[in-house]
Order: structure tokens, then C-alpha cells, then sequence
């Protein structure tokens, strides 16, 4: 199908069959792939560049465009839209703080122009604001930055508070890796409070670390204080995002999964320990990272949205067709996602014939006592959502009547033509 010319599709799991799915590359570490490859000489990243151009997710896109735009030579006023991509306009806005005498005006969706920012822009002005750096917000576009030309003379350090999104506190981090190689002295980021979604801060130090950079680590102060070259450039591993619809998807139709690397860091690789919970267990399949689900489907679930946000949508999915009630907890960091999808969550287990109960931090989600014979679901323009209720339809063998499902393009632009090798039939829909 064309993905942009339909905007509402009919999901029908009738002819499942056996067959192996291929997940996109992992936004979350292409992204940070690229902000290394351009700091530290390797541009254009080559792993990124191998990618099939259908299936480089869109955030990606951002990101590498953001990253031209900010190595055109100073003088020019760079315009960089960031469409709805969260951590790519983190990121960038940090890079373009760093980027000497840069002026760069940042864009985005309504939705990324409302979820928040805040602390991030904060933390910008009380490092950098002393060696002139200015960021101004529109209502909520532009975002207009002016870089200062040297920042030799301020501490360096970056304060940052870690509720609300971990992506702050990678973005300052990849900030201090570009200062650091500039300035050659050791640039900090102190981190105030818990962080939320900490395995993606991990991530971070993960891929500095990878690109040659040396740091020191303390729960709430991470220094970037050396670099060397490292022999080679890393490859970019599979999304484990993505892995988790497909892993589920392939349970139900007996096939395998492919480039599902347990080795890379990815905080959502959690899908593979949390299925086991509820009977499944995902085993090699033969070929290098490759895998397959096995098992019974039994009890409920228990997953947790510091730990991996993004999966709780696809768990809640598989927690409408558990035979037990499940939990989701510190769920509201969900509520500033690309849609509030804890809502999202909560009309999809609705749409589809369960219940859910809110109480603070914790959801719970009862299946429906037996299936509707079909469901609808709004994606609301967030990709995780429009995968998660098809998720729901092929576990379930319900069909699906879906309005929105270009979304995907954000993570995963081939999911559609993932399930169609799967024998799912996706149409138009009036
Ligand atoms: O750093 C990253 O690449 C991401 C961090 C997480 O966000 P928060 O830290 O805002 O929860 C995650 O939800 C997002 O999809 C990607
Ligand atoms: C929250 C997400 O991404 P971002 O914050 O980068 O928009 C996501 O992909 O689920």
C-alpha cells in the first residue's frame, strides 16, 4: 500500500503465515551514531548511509539533516524542522548550542511544540547564557538560538533535571562530548532528582564510549574528560522498539525475527525478559541474531514506564489477550509522548472490549471476557499507537479498522509491508 495516500485501512490477520520480519535500523541509536560520526570526523556516517532510503525511519531523517544544516559555514541562518521527533530536536538544540556563532531557527509539529522542553532550554541558558548564548521560544515555533562563539570562560557543567525525559540529559551529554573535543578540558552534566528512563542515558554513554570518547560515571554526574579515535565505526544495530511488535506478531504466526542484537544496549531489549512473564520465551533461530517466540500464553503482566516507555503500548496489546489482568506502572511520562498515550492505551483496551483502571501511577488492564469481531482504533498520529493496535489485531486474530497508519514512518517506515509478508491483508478503508 501507499502509505501516504491512505488515511484509513482495513487490518485483516485472517491468512497469517510463517515468515521472517526484518525490523528498521534503532532511531535511538542511529541518532546518536550520527552526533558522534559528525563530532568526530566520520560524515557521512556510513552505517547510516547503508540503510535502504524506504526504510530509514523519519526521525532519522531529522537528525541527519539538523546535523547538515549545523555544518554549513557560520553566517547563514539555518532553518531546521524537526517535524514530531522528540529527541532529534533535543539533541539538535544542544549541537546548535555548541556549534560556534551558529543561528540556527528550530520548527516542529503542534505536538512536539507542546510536549515539554522546559528544563532543557533552562539548563542551555545557566551553562552557556554567560558566554552569550540566547534561546528564544515562539508560541511554540520557532525556537531561535544564537551559539556563542567561545565558552571557554564558563564552568563546565550542565545542570539538568532527570524526571519528565531522559533525552535532556543525553542531549547535554552529547553536548559536552562536542565541547570537549573543542576545548579539550572535561565538560559535566549533574543530573537533579531520579532519572526516568535512565537504560536511554545509558545508551548514550554506550555510543560516546564506542566513538572513542572516555567518561566518568556516577549516578548523578556523568564528565566527558578524553577521546581517542577508536580502529573502526561502529554498525547500527536493529530496533529493539520495533523488535517488540514483531516478536509478538511472529509468536502468533510461527515465524522468526531478524538483526535482534541482546548485545545492543537498547533499553527496550527488556521485551525479550518481560514475554516471560506471561509464558513465552523468544530462543535462536539459526542465523546470527536472529529469533523466535515459543510458548503458551499464561497470567498477566507487570511492566514499568521508567524503564521502557516505548514498550508499554506494544505490552498492553498483549495484555488485552492474556488470560489474567496486567499492570503498568509509572505510567504518566506516557502522557508526554507524541500523543498522551496513556489515554491512547486506555481507548484501545476500550475499543477493543477491555476495561482499564487508573489509579496514580499504576493502569491496570483486564480482557475483555471474549474479542469483538472487529475494532477500531485512531492512531492519533503516533506511531506507537498505530502499531500497537495492529500488534492487537494479529495476536488476536480480530481484524482492524485503523485511521491514521502513515504514522509509522517516525520508527518504522516498512511496518505495513512487514505485515503483509506475513500474510496480514491491509486495504484501503472509506
Ligand atoms: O533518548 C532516546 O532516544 C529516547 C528516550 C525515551 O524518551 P524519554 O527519556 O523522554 O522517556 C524514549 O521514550 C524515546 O522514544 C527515545
Ligand atoms: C517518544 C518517542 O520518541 P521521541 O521522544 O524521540 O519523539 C518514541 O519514539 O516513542
Amino acid at each position: 500500500m501507499s502509505s501516504t495516500s491512505v488515511s484509513r485501512i482495513l487490518v485483516n490477520p485472517a491468512g497469517l503465515k510463517a515468515a521472517p520480519l526484518t525490523p528498521p535500523v534503532s532511531k535511538s541509536d542511529a541518532q546518536r551514531a550520527l552526533v558522534l560520526g559528525h563530532l568526530t570526523g566520520a560524515w557521512p556516517l556510513p552505517s547510516v548511509q547503508a540503510e535502504p532510503d524506504e526504510d530509514l525511519p523519519a526521525d532519522v531523517r531529522v537528525l541527519r539533516r539538523g546535523v547538515e544544516a549545523l555544518r554549513q559555514p557560520p553566517g547563514v541562518v539555518r532553518d531546521v524542522d524537526c517535524a514530531d521527533g522528540g529527541a532529534p530536536f533535543r539533541i539538535l538544540v544542544t549541537q546548535a548550542a555548541v556549534t560556534p556563532g551558529a543561528h540556527v531557527r528550530f520548527t516542529g509539529t503542534p505536538r512536539l511544540g507542546e510536549r515539554p522542553h522546559g528544563p532543557l532550554f533552562t539548563s542551555l541558558r545557566e551553562a552557556l547564557g554567560g558566554a552569550g548564548l540566547t534561546l528564544t521560544e515562539g508560541t511554540p515555533w520557532p525556537v531561535e538560538l544564537r551559539a556563542p562563539r567561545d565558552t571557554t570562560a564558563v564552568a563546565p557543567v550542565f545542570r539538568v533535571p532527570g524526571a519528565q525525559s531522559s533525552q535532556y540529559a543525553s542531549s547535554l551529554l552529547l553536548g559536552c562530548a562536542a565541547l570537549y573535543l573543542r576545548e579539550r578540558r572535561a565538560w559535566s552534566v549533574e543530573i537533579e532528582g531520579h532519572l526516568t528512563s535512565a537504560g536511554y542515558l545509558d545508551l548514550t554513554v554506550t555510543w560516546l564510549k564506542r566513538f572513542g570518547f572516555v567518561l566518568q560515571e556516577s549516578p548523578s554526574r556523568y564528565t566527558v574528560s578524553g577521546y581517542a579515535a577508536p580502529p573502526s565505526v561502529p554498525s547500527l544495530p536493529g530496533d529493539w522498539s520495533s523488535l517488540g511488535y514483531l516478536l509478538l506478531v511472529s509468536w502468533k504466526a510461527g515465524g522468526t525475527v531478524e538483526r535482534a542484537d541482546t548485545g545492543s544496549a537498547h533499553p527496550d531489549d527488556a521485551i525479550v525478559r518481560l514475554i516471560e512473564q506471561v509464558g513465552l520465551k523468544a530462543v535462536p533461530a539459526g542465523a546470527p541474531h536472529t529469533l523466535k517466540v515459543e510458548g503458551r500464553l499464561s497470567g498477566g503482566l507487570r511492566a514499568s514506564g521508567k524503564e521502557c516507555p516505548d514498550l508499554l503500548p506494544t505490552l498492553a496489546a498483549l495484555a488485552c489477550v492474556l488470560p489474567a489482568p496486567s499492570t503498568l506502572t509509572d505510567v504518566s511520562i506516557l502522557r508526554v509522548k507524541e500523543s498522551d498515550r496513556l489515554e491512547g492505551i486506555r481507548s484501545l483496551v476500550a475499543a477493543y472490549g477491555g476495561t482499564t483502571d487508573l489509579q496514580g501511577e499504576s493502569l491496570e488492564i483486564r480482557p475483555p471476557a471474549a474479542p469483538p469481531a472487529r475494532f477500531e482504533m485512531n492512531s492519533r498520529g503516533d506511531h506507537r499507537l498505530a502499531m500497537t493496535a495492529a500488534t492487537l489485531c494479529v495476536l488476536s486474530g480480530t481484524p482492524l479498522l485503523l485511521t491514521g497508519p502513515e504514522c509509522v514512518e517516525k520508527s518504522f517506515p516498512g511496518f505495513w509491508r512487514q505485515l503483509a509478508r506475513m500474510g496480514v491483508l491491509i486495504s484501503g478503508a472509506q
